[in-house]
């Protein structure tokens, strides 16, 4: 029986920046590429780029001398590994400053599925923003779109109650925006994205590195 290789977490993490470029390329018409030209627009060395599509599960991702990588291939076996899909539908809850600037930034075509529509409690912006539809929290329930796994938090208040009332409607991941304790049960995966933690981890980075070149 074939031996299934563990993909470590740098690879893992390699594979959506990949994901965006050859999405990218693929929706410019390119339908093969090689390694290099992947690596000119992702700037992460070829070998590495080479070594990371080894874990990759299809036949075809290996490549063919001169021809390089079918585009379509590596995206489907991208998608098949990270468990994504084109069409992912993702819910925003939250649109003020920061919803706002997330429904705005229209690069998720072709990158990690869409939002499908948001949800916010003030009425005054019920309706539609960006091209995108907002709803009445209040409606959560009855307007929730079918099969939605993912939302994306960026409200500021009753945090707990509204991760509770997604959960019941069976979102199995969280994109974490907020500065809020919340707890989920076991088989709902959290996400935090936070600015300042960023900045503060850059720092230490900064720091260590100036105390190993003392
Ligand atoms: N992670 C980061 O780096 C980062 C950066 C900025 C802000 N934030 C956080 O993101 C959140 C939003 O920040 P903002 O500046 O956009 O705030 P904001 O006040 O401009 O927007 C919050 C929006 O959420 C809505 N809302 C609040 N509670 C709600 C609820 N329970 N149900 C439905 N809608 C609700 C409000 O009506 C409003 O439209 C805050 O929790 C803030 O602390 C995080």
């Amino acid at each position: 029986m074939e031996k299934k290789q563990k993909i470590s977490r740098a690879t893992m993490a390699r594979f959506p920046i990949y994901l965006k470029a050859l999405r990218t390329m693929g929706q410019a018409g390119k339908e093969s590429f090689l390694s290099s030209e992947l690596s000119e627009v992702t700037h992460i060395q070829d070998t590495t780029i080479r070594r990371d599509f080894g874990f990759l599960p299809q036949k075809e991702t290996l490549g063919k001398r001169g021809y390089g990588y079918d585009t379509t291939h590596i995206i489907d076996a991208l998608s098949e590994v990270l468990g994504l899909g084109l069409d992912e539908p993702i819910i925003l809850l939250g649109v003020g400053n920061l919803g706002s600037a997330i429904l705005k930034y229209n690069r998720w075509k072709y990158t990690v599925g869409k939002i499908v529509c948001a949800y916010d409690r003030d009425k005054n912006i019920i309706g539609e923003r960006f091209g995108v539809e907002i709803r009445n929290i209040e409606d959560l329930e009855s307007s929730f779109p079918k099969e939605c796994k993912i939302a994306i938090l960026a409200i500021s208040e009753d945090v707990q109650s509204v991760v509770d009332r997604l959960v019941k409607l069976g979102v199995k991941g969280i994109v974490d925006f907020t500065h809020s304790h919340f707890t989920v049960p076991e088989g709902v995966e959290v996400q935090n994205v936070d600015v300042v933690v960023a900045i503060q981890e850059l720092e230490l980075k900064m720091k260590a590195k100036a105390n190993e070149e003392e």
